[in-house]
């Protein structure tokens, strides 16, 4: 499918504007492979199964790690080193964006779900790509066969600042949506011990299929942004091992889940304006610890402070266009 020196990194790369020609094919043990788009390619086993499963990544094209832990599965599935017992679809999301090494080219990728890619500039690659990955998503899922009776999707990113927690799961908000217990093993067996349950609908690939798709959805936070090839690989193995069990159908390991820390969204920082203040240091990490009556952000007459408990900062970013996500405070769960 990709030539023998070459990987889905190295085709993505070179192809991020070339027309893509489908292709298909089927491995020796008989899974069949089908090369749907420049970066989607679709793993199906000929034996039954009971998971759908889509693996995406480099929707941020400068979070690396995560593109080379799962172009080196895409490689292994394809030398038949890796057994496919499962339903797969891997997608590379924004190929201009991997080719630019920045986090987006136009317009943030992760906040074009959930069809808002339906209100912005329909010229816009990023605005295209978001629709047709929508599609290429609930289409693998429609076509699944009647053996299979769970959807997992893991959108795989790696993070801008350092982490008091090196790991972390956001869980996209449905009504209702309780974990199970399947994904609390599967989060250990990653070593993610950190979960963020969002309290609002979102616009995030991981909410696209929870709220579209019915499946079990995270956004999987993995380490931090590097240029390819500054990775140490050896920090990944947790999630690399997960995913490679997963997909091989073998049962997780029978051994109960270490427990996970959970906090809760409590307020999502917005840039309001250009007199708008983010009152947080420019280098704080990812988990920092805010003590009551704290000044966070002020525009004008309105500001936020922590609340009555000590609250967490993820995802500081005073950089934002007017409008965006600036960061998240969070309170811890007992
Ligand atoms: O480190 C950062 O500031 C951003 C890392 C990142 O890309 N995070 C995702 C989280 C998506 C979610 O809320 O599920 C994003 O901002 O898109
Ligand atoms: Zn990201």
């Amino acid at each position: 499918m990709f030539d023998t020196h070459s990987s889905i990194i190295s085709h993505t790369l070179a192809n991020a504007d070339a027309p893509h020609v489908r292709q298909h094919d089927f491995l020796t043990a008989g899974t069949e492979v089908t090369f749907l788009d420049t970066g989607v390619i679709k793993f199906e086993p000929n034996t039954a199964c009971d998971t759908s499963l889509v693996i995406s990544c480099a929707v941020h094209g400068n979070e690396t790690a995560p593109i080379e832990i799962i172009s080196r599965i895409i490689d292994d599935l394809l030398a038949e080193e890796q057994k496919c017992g499962q339903r797969i679809l891997f997608i590379l999301a924004n190929p201009w964006s991997m080719v630019a090494a920045e986090r987006f080219v136009d317009l943030n990728m992760n906040r074009l779900f959930c069809g808002q890619w339906q209100h912005q500039d329909l010229t816009l690659k990023e605005v295209k790509r978001a629709a047709k990955l929508e599609a290429y998503v609930a289409n693998f899922y429609a076509e699944e066969p009647v053996t299979v009776t769970q959807r997992f999707h893991y959108d795989c990113h790696t993070a801008i600042k350092d982490s008091a927690r090196a790991r972390f799961a956001l869980y996209p908000f449905v009504a209702d949506r309780k974990i199970p217990d399947s994904q609390k093993a599967f989060l250990d067996q990653a070593d993610i011990q950190t979960l963020l349950l969002q309290q609002r609908a979102g616009n995030t690939f991981s909410s696209f299929s929870a709220s579209t798709q019915q499946a079990q959805s995270f956004t999987l936070e993995l380490g931090k942004v590097k240029p390819f090839g500054e990775n140490d690989l050896s920090q990944f193995s947790g999630i690399d091992g997960a995913l490679r069990k997963l997909i091989s159908g073998d049962a997780l390991p029978n051994r109960s889940a270490r427990p996970v820390d959970c906090f809760s969204v409590c307020h999502e920082i917005e840039r309001t304006s250009e007199q708008w203040q983010f009152l947080v240091a420019d280098e704080s990490a990812n988990f920092a610890e805010f003590l009551p009556g704290q000044l966070i952000w002020q525009d004008g007459e309105h500001e936020y402070r922590v609340g009555d408990e000590p609250e967490y900062l993820v995802f500081p970013n005073g950089q934002v266009p007017i409008g965006q996500r600036a960061g998240l405070m969070l309170r811890k769960l007992s």
